[in-house]
């Protein structure tokens, strides 16, 4: 993500850069799947992500709701952007993935790092979640120039947590 310029005044910078990184790596995620019968949606593996929220949210005594809410968010992203790459490859066979990555050993660890990364940013943000989310400084123009408008709309339903608070 070396492009993105997100202001250092901004305390909520690293997370939504980590917002970002995920929604990006939801690519990878549908090249994973697609063709290969796995579905979008995996509930089982959605409650095992929720769990784990809650519980390190616990152990680092932090609110769990926010967290848990936040990564129900994230999880929706990533199925905007799946099931709108999976359109798009349907339609265009040429901009199918030229490789399928194995999601157990290639792709899902990486969203476990991600997952603790996010779960770190959200602990050293606890104080300021309340009046500082209502600010509005993300430079999210900056952010998310680069992205074609799929992304662009995953990265907003991947954000609105904050910007909704
Ligand atoms: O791990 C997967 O299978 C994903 O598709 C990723 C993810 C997520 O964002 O964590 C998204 C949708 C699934 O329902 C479960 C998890």
């Amino acid at each position: 993500m070396g492009g993105l310029a997100i202001g250092p005044v901004d305390p909520f910078g690293p997370l939504a850069e980590l917002a970002v990184r995920r929604v990006m790596l939801s690519d990878l995620v549908a090249a994973a799947k697609f063709g290969t019968g796995q579905q979008i949606d995996d509930p089982v593996r959605e409650q095992q992500i929720l769990d784990a929220v809650v519980a390190e949210s616990v152990r680092r005594g932090m609110p769990s709701g926010p967290p848990a809410g936040f990564f129900r968010a994230q999880i929706e992203a990533s199925k905007v952007v799946q099931n709108g790459l999976f359109k798009r490859w349907e339609r265009h066979p040429d901009q199918r993935p030229a490789r399928t990555p194995d999601l157990a050993t290639e792709v899902r660890p990486q969203l476990d790092l991600l997952t603790e990364q996010i779960l770190g940013q959200l602990h050293a943000t606890v104080e300021l979640w309340r009046p500082t989310m209502l600010c509005g400084i993300w430079r999210l123009d900056d952010i998310v120039h680069s992205l074609d408008e799929l992304h662009r709309h995953a990265v907003a339903v991947s954000l609105r947590p904050i910007f909704a608070s």
